[in-house]
């Protein structure tokens, strides 16, 4: 059964958001023990990652930076970020399949996707990066012309462009390296956003795409049967951070759609998650789950979260807090 395995980019990181080398390897290294267990138990596995902390943490690195070497734009940081996080999580799960006996080889793939160039998210940012920051910072960094967004008891949070992925450009690449037998991580951060100009050449923009809503595309054009949002909560709450909080645990996509029409679940976060899992199911996905880090391999075996099915096979069935 090929399942795809998207790892929240908050989740790699500490919940302060500040993703230190350190603690991202160590988030990995403990992400990759379920993981190494699914593979060895014959899944066929595909991972797909975020990075908003540290495709944010670049951008800054980079504009502090302006006056000494040239600046880079978003996409460029956006495809460095690909290349850092595929490299410690394909190390990090070849040491331990290796701990296993299992001899199989990873690969990350550099992954572009195609956006479109009038997609009015270019004109509107949503997609939250980078480092919490009191209000008083962030307002400083908004009379310099960046958007900042209050994210509730964390602080405010850098916000910027994020169109709708269309369409994975290198999935054939990530079903080759599958067909070749390799573990493939592919389309972190959502890809690489890129548009297609009038004579067919492919060039870069300047935005981050939604690595749930990039997820749900790669998913499908690989076959994958079975999405794994892996992120810091267990699941989707209705009533989230309210005294009447509950979890969802089986819900179909058009309940759950209902659910996200009345606001349940916040932009930037749990939103894309929900949104991501309901576009798997409808476009030929069997089940897809929203659950934590923690409980990977139960969402993949069994069932952890909150899982979304399609309408047909269910309804919702009550939950906890
Ligand atoms: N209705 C909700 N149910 C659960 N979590 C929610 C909800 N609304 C917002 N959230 C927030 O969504 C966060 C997970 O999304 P996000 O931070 O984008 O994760 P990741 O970086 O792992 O993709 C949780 O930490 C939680 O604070
Ligand atoms: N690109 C993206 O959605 O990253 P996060 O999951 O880290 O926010």
């Amino acid at each position: 059964m090929r399942v795809l395995i998207a790892l929240g980019g908050n989740a790699m990181t500490t919940t302060d958001g500040r993703a230190r080398p350190g603690d991202q390897i160590a988030a990995v290294t403990v992400a990759m023990e379920p993981v190494a267990d699914l593979v060895a138990a014959g899944y066929d596995v595909v991972l797909t990652h975020g990075n908003g902390p540290q495709v944010g943490n670049l951008l800054v690195k980079n504009e502090l930076a302006a006056s000494v070497v040239p600046p880079v734009p978003l996409d460029w940081c956006g495809a460095q970020t690909q290349g850092t996080i595929g490299f410690i999580v394909v190390n990090a799960l070849e040491r331990a399949l290796a701990a296993r006996g299992v001899r199989r080889r990873v690969a990350a793939v550099v992954t572009r996707t195609l956006v479109d160039a009038g997609d009015p998210g270019f004109a509107r940012p949503t997609k939250p990066i980078g480092r919490y920051l009191p209000r008083d910072e962030a307002a400083v960094l908004v009379d310099h012309g960046e958007t900042w967004e209050d994210r509730g008891e964390r602080g405010w949070r850098r916000v910027v462009a994020s169109p709708e992925p269309l369409e994975v450009l290198d999935a054939p690449a990530a079903a080759a390296l599958l067909a070749a037998g390799f573990v493939v991580v592919a389309n972190g951060g959502g890809g690489i956003p890129v548009v297609r100009s009038a004579d067919g050449s492919i060039r870069g923009v300047e935005a981050v795409i939604d690595k749930d809503l990039g997820a749900a595309l790669l998913g499908r054009a690989l076959g994958a049967e079975t999405l794994v949002i892996a992120t810091d909560v267990d699941g989707a709450v209705l009533g989230y951070g309210t005294p009447e909080a509950r979890q969802l645990d089986t819900v179909d996509v058009a309940t759950l759609r209902g659910y996200a029409a009345e606001g349940h679940f916040a932009s930037g976060s749990m939103g894309p998650k929900v949104e991501a899992a309901c576009r798997f199911v409808e476009r030929g996905g069997r089940r897809a789950v929203i659950t934590s880090l923690t409980r990977i391999a139960d969402a993949v075996r069994d069932h952890a979260g909150t899982t979304v099915l399609p309408a047909d096979i269910t309804r919702e069935v009550a939950g906890h807090a």
